[in-house]
């Protein structure tokens, strides 16, 4: 497997005296992965992306992208780095149209390939209907499919999105994440910096954990979860008219009470069945509202081993 991008020993102080921003972080980047970046507010993901992306100096350590060395190199970032970042502040004053048009012709393409590529990428997010408004005076999640889009036209190699999905609704929100899936099984390396776990659980092949500027962890998710509880999670809603029942789980073990109606029960894998069949027989099915069963999560995972700080 080749490396995209090799970061060592990253180090990025932003004024004298004040704490490292991104302390000794070493990782690799395989082609054709999605690896996601996760964290809580202020635990250094913006600051290791925008050094890798050449848009921030590094204090000390090493960046190199399929082999070249960024920091000496960093014009050549470009010709294979898209990054979609939150706020894309250059572009402001254009219609989606013309930034997308601009982007493709800095990214090489003729005017009328240029052309090309954007109503495809316009047809693609489905936001032929933004047309008519420069970006600043759109809404913050058509503003953000904007920059989604920016991200994509001109297909580089490597592209990097600062979270791409937080304003938007649940359906377009599925389709970006499909959409960043169909160009993954182009052979598209996707760097994700993400607060929403459990959607990013669904399409990232690698996580990275980073807190307070270090990397706490590597890996796949599944390697990830291994280390972390294994027991199972029993979440009850319980109906609000059959309340009184409930006192029948509050002597049970490891029964964690939300809330009136919200019950989560912990167990191990090989007492679960004993737990339901105790809760069917003590309350019902009829009792509850909705019942589910959850193994480990990725969001468990960052739970535990980033230090008990939610990343929401
Ligand atoms: N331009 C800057 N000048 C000084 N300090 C900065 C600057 N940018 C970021 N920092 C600090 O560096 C640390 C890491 O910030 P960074 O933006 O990389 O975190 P993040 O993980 O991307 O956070 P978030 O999820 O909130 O976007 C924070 O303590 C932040 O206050």
């Amino acid at each position: 497997m080749s490396i995209v991008y090799r970061v060592e020993h990253l180090n990025k102080i932003y004024k004298k005296d004040s704490k490292k921003a991104n302390d000794d972080l070493t990782l690799d980047i395989h082609e054709g992965e999605i690896f996601g970046l996760l964290g809580p507010n202020g635990a250094g993901k913006s600051t290791l992306v925008n050094q890798i992306a050449g848009l921030l100096k590094p204090t000390s350590g090493a960046v190199t992208l399929f082999g070249f060395d960024v920091l000496k190199k960093p014009m050549l970032i470009p010709h294979y780095v898209a990054i979609q970042q939150q706020y894309p502040a250059a572009l402001q004053n254009l219609y989606p149209e013309e930034a997308l048009l601009t982007t493709a012709r800095l990214r090489g393409a003729s005017a009328q390939e240029g052309r090309k590529a954007t109503q495809n990428i316009m047809d693609e997010l489905k936001i032929n209907d933004l047309r008519k408004k420069k970006i600043r005076f759109l809404s913050g999640g058509q503003r953000q499919l904007v920059s989604v889009a920016l991200a994509f036209i001109g297909d580089r190699p490597v592209q990097i999105f600062d979270e791409p999905t937080n304003n938007l609704d649940p359906e377009i929100r599925k389709h970006v994440w499909d959409r960043l899936l169909a160009r993954n099984r182009q052979g598209i390396t996707i760097l994700l910096i993400t607060h929403n776990v459990l959607e990013a659980e669904k399409v990232i092949q690698r996580v990275g954990i980073i807190n307070h500027g270090r990397l706490l962890e590597v890996g796949t998710p599944g390697d990830l979860k291994a280390r972390v509880d294994q027991r199972v999670r029993l979440e009850l809603l319980i109906k609000s008219e059959a309340l009184e029942k409930a006192s029948a789980l509050d002597t049970m073990p490891e029964t964690t009470i939300l809330s009136s109606q919200h019950r989560i029960i912990l167990c191990q894998r090989d007492d679960m069945q004993e737990k339901i069949d105790y809760i069917i027989q003590h309350m019902g099915l009829d009792a509850l509202d909705d019942f589910r069963i959850l193994t480990p999560s990725l969001e468990d995972v960052y739970l535990q081993l980033g230090g008990g700080r939610k990343l929401d």
